[in-house]
């Protein structure tokens, strides 16, 4: 490794945290987990409300002071180093906090004033951002009518003010339509090609498996598995679910025999198996009859269910 690196802190896992730990008061958010973020990828908490996801975020980008083991953020103790890894890090909060009332542009020129800019460079660096965001034909608008995927967008183009080397994103697409998420999802890509490191919560599955490289599984504060999407779904899912409905209150069939595993759900019975129509076909043939079927590839919203007994989004 050359001097160079060593000197601007160069260091290939951006995030590392063993037993690390968040009490509020006797309760414990994040109960002692372990995680290793490497440069470059995108790597994802995925988890349903509660499970210590955000207060994870808040640790690692210096907001929120850890109770218990270790942490080190671009080689740096958030502890001690805290101004030094907030120079170098973009956050995106789970709720936009956008100044009203400034225009968009003026909303990124002023960010960067913040980091030391000189007026120029902050004018400059807004018109880049501007592209990026895709908002160029709105920069001079207020930023109360925009809409929730534009403001999103411009509450992440503000966080690359600094050209950030790790962007923490929590829950970046909640609330917004499919439209919006997919446009925002594509701007998150080009940031990866770029060569920024992305760190995303979520509740949906599909963003996690659309975005992120690597990911661990949270529940209750603890990690319930961790790997890439497919591996994960590989691991503790089958190829192919058949997801069957039946009439509400009626009581549900044991189909257990025509499955590696079966799902109860309150509105329907989930068969875990390789050939998702085959297994229809006997069902069929055993003279059930539910009143919907539907055979889909397994997500990680099985990973979940397998690992927790829960689903997701409750
Ligand atoms: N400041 C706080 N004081 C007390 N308890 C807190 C505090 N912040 C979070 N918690 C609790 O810690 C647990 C984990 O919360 P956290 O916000 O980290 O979860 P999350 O996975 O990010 O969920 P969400 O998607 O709702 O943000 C929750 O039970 C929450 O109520």
């Amino acid at each position: 490794m050359s001097d160079l690196f060593v000197n601007v802190g160069w260091v290939d896992n951006l995030v590392e945290a063993k037993a690390l730990t968040k009490h509020f008061g006797s309760f414990e958010a994040v109960r002692g987990i372990d995680v290793d973020v490497r440069r470059g990828e995108a790597f994802g908490f995925l988890g349903p409300n509660g499970a210590g996801k955000s207060s994870t975020m808040r640790m690692i980008s210096c907001v929120s002071g850890r109770t218990g083991g270790d942490l080190k953020v671009l080689g740096m103790d958030p502890a001690t180093q805290g101004p030094q890894i907030r120079a170098r890090l973009g956050v995106v909060p789970q709720l936009d906090n956008l100044d009203t009332e400034l225009t968009v542009r003026q909303n990124l020129q002023i960010y960067g004033r913040y980091f030391g800019m000189s007026r120029q460079r902050c004018r400059e660096k807004a018109e880049e951002l501007l592209e990026f965001a895709q908002l160029s034909d709105r920069a001079d608008h207020e930023v109360e009518p925009l809409s929730g995927g534009m403001k999103r967008r411009l509450t992440i183009a503000r966080s690359l003010v600094n050209d950030p080397e790790l962007l923490l994103l929590d829950e970046p697409t909640t609330g917004l339509d499919p439209q919006a998420r997919h446009l925002l999802w594509d701007r998150l890509f080009r940031l990866k090609q770029d060569g920024v490191t992305l760190i995303i919560t979520t509740h949906y599955m599909d963003e996690a498996e659309q975005l992120c490289d690597r990911l661990v599984v949270m529940d209750g504060g603890r990690i319930a598995a961790e790997g890439s999407p497919s591996a994960l779904i590989d691991k503790y899912s089958t190829r192919e679910v058949l997801e069957l409905r039946f009439q509400p209150g009626a009581e549900k069939p044991d189909l257990e025999r025509f499955a590696e595993r079966v799902e109860v759900l309150p509105d329907r019975l989930l068969l875990y198996t390789q050939d998702g129509e085959h297994t229809l076909a006997k069902v069929h043939e055993h003279g059930v009859q539910p009143v919907q079927s539907l055979v889909r590839r397994s997500s990680l919203e099985d990973v979940f269910l397998r690992l927790t007994g829960r689903t997701l989004v409750d």
